[in-house]
């Protein structure tokens, strides 16, 4: 028997006793608000079955109805654990009890052949020493002006030319692609000191490289959605399916991020000396050319995939709100007067400072459709959450960003509305607490590139906001979401391009 039908069979036998067990009184709980159906020996695995495919929306609806907005989840292969959208249970995981908290080992093997030991997939030492060297790096004074400089010219010489040209021919374009590229060029500058050209020229350098890189993070996640846990190391084991795609992504991915060590090391030996990220990592002899590796794909993903994913989701919000793009344009208007700027003219730190309402914008954004939509650690002894939940050594604990976003216990009852005045007090975009909003994590573990994620997502908003109308293709519909290792609109969204008072901008 192959292992299709092996499957087949036990998805046959699941999906009767599902049946029985959803349409048998006996067996039905009669507690609509106590979190997800639980039944003997397959736990939640009936719902799992039934919701993967929407399981970012199952999940909020199922913590919306739970008094503490946390639910205890069970499916055999003993993965068993704690969803939470809960602030107090957040800030006791990510900084009060963090050492009880770490990644664990079952998500360090998921992703082990993605992101190996990088920063991302690490505990203990192994994370701690990548975290004091990047935060040095990203603590430097002259990092804020290296990407202001380099996001300013990736937005003159490459972003901005390619967007007019296709609002000349009514091009249609994947913007989100247009986005991933772009923070793909600026990240492999600011860490690497290369520059990938993926923007330039016709936008479509580097494509094997950047559908690999989005192929191996889309299946690493798979790995956590199989509804028998150990399938994919059969299919690891056999070189099948989609491990054999996952093999050969990851193998392209490799191969990029190689050349960049052994060109740098190359450099090394003639003693140039690069001033960046992976300069730093280089400078202690032990770290080998694997975990150096290991280095360069985090960053790859830490800085390609997230800040493209919000622009993206904003820029579909933005096309069906006339009423917040007049408000954003008209805040760019009062700053180039008090400033003296004409349109096309670049922000400074400064200016971009003064856009608290495009600060607002995207915060509110960010809420609605964070890049990590859930997080998830392992609980090292057993615990007793703030909201009471028992959790047990060996349990995994998620904290469900894109859940929170829609809690009403923390937004009010208009949360699902998209409203930036929510973040605006006496016109300044205010701080929200990173346990009621942890799009960024918190505690010892928080984004390190949060600044420089704002930098950039406000100088890209502001310079296609003040030229170009971004017109959604089917913008009435909202675009389906794929839950990769961030959260992608699947296939892409697709864009017309519509430049304003063209005689205005200067070229
Ligand atoms: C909107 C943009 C961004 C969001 C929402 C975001 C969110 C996050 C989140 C949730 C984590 C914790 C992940 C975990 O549990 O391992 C994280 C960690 C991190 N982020 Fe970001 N990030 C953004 C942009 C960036 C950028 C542009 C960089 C820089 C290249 C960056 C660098 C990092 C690093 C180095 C860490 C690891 C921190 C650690 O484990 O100690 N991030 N980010």
């Amino acid at each position: 028997m192959d292992l299709f039908s092996l499957q087949s069979l036990l998805l046959f036998f699941l999906l009767s006793l599902y049946l029985y067990l959803h349409f048998h009184p006996s067996c039905k709980k009669s507690n609509s608000n106590a979190g997800f159906k639980i039944y003997p020996l397959i736990g939640t695995l009936p719902e799992f079955i039934k919701n993967r495919h929407r399981f970012l929306d199952w999940t909020t609806d199922v913590l919306s109805r739970t008094p503490t907005n946390t639910a205890t989840f069970y499916r055999p292969g003993k993965v068993n654990g704690i969803i939470t959208a809960n602030p107090l249970n957040v800030e006791h995981m990510l900084k009060a009890n963090f050492e009880n908290y770490p990644k664990g080992d079952r998500f360090i093997a998921l992703l082990k052949d993605f992101l190996g030991q990088g920063i991302f997939n690490s505990d203990g030492d192994l994370w701690r020493v990548q975290r004091k060297t990047a935060s040095f790096e990203f603590n430097t004074k002259s990092l804020r002006s290296f990407v202001m400089e380099n996001v300013k010219a990736e937005i003159e010489t490459r972003l901005i030319p390619l967007l007019k040209r296709a609002s000349e021919t009514n091009q249609i374009l994947d913007i989100q692609d247009i986005l991933e590229r772009f923070a793909f060029d600026n990240v492999c500058k600011l860490a690497f000191d290369i520059d990938p050209v993926c923007l330039g020229g016709d936008g479509t350098t580097s494509g094997e490289f950047m559908q690999a890189f989005e192929e191996a993070a889309r299946l690493s996640a798979g790995r956590f959605m199989y509804l028998f846990p150990f399938l994919w190391k059969v299919k690891k084991a056999l070189n099948i399916g989609s491990e054999r795609r996952l093999k050969q992504a990851i193998s392209t991915v490799h191969d990029f991020a190689d050349k960049i060590i052994w060109s740098r090391m190359e450099n090394r030996r003639q003693k140039q000396n690069n001033d960046d990220l992976l300069s730093r990592f280089m400078e202690d002899e032990f770290n080998s050319a694997e975990f150096l590796r290991d280095i360069v794909i985090s960053f790859i993903l830490a800085g390609r995939d997230t800040t493209s994913s919000s622009l993206a989701w904003f820029f579909w919000i933005l096309s069906s709100r006339p009423d917040i793009e007049r408000n954003i344009l008209d805040e760019l208007e009062s700053v180039r007067a008090r400033k003296g700027k004409c349109i096309g003219d670049t922000y400074s730190y400064d200016e971009l400072r003064e856009m608290q309402y495009l600060q607002a914008a995207l915060s509110e954004g960010l809420r609605l459709y964070p890049p990590v939509a859930v997080d998830t650690k392992a609980c090292r002894e057993d615990d007793v959450l703030p909201d009471g939940s028992f959790i047990k050594k060996g349990w995994f604990i998620t904290y469900h960003t894109y859940a929170m976003g829609r809690m009403e216990a923390i937004w009010g009852k208009d949360c699902r509305e998209f409203k930036p005045q929510r973040w605006l007090e006496s016109g300044t975009c205010r701080q929200e607490s990173p346990f009621r909003y942890p799009i960024f994590h918190a505690g010892p573990r928080m984004c390190l590139g949060k600044d420089m994620a704002y930098i950039q997502m406000k100088s890209i908003a502001a310079s296609v906001i003040e030229r170009f109308h971004v017109d959604v293709v089917d913008g009435d519909k909202c675009p389906e979401h794929l839950l990769s290792l961030t959260l992608r609109i699947k296939g892409g969204l697709r864009v017309r391009i519509k430049q304003r008072c063209v005689d205005k901008i200067q070229s």
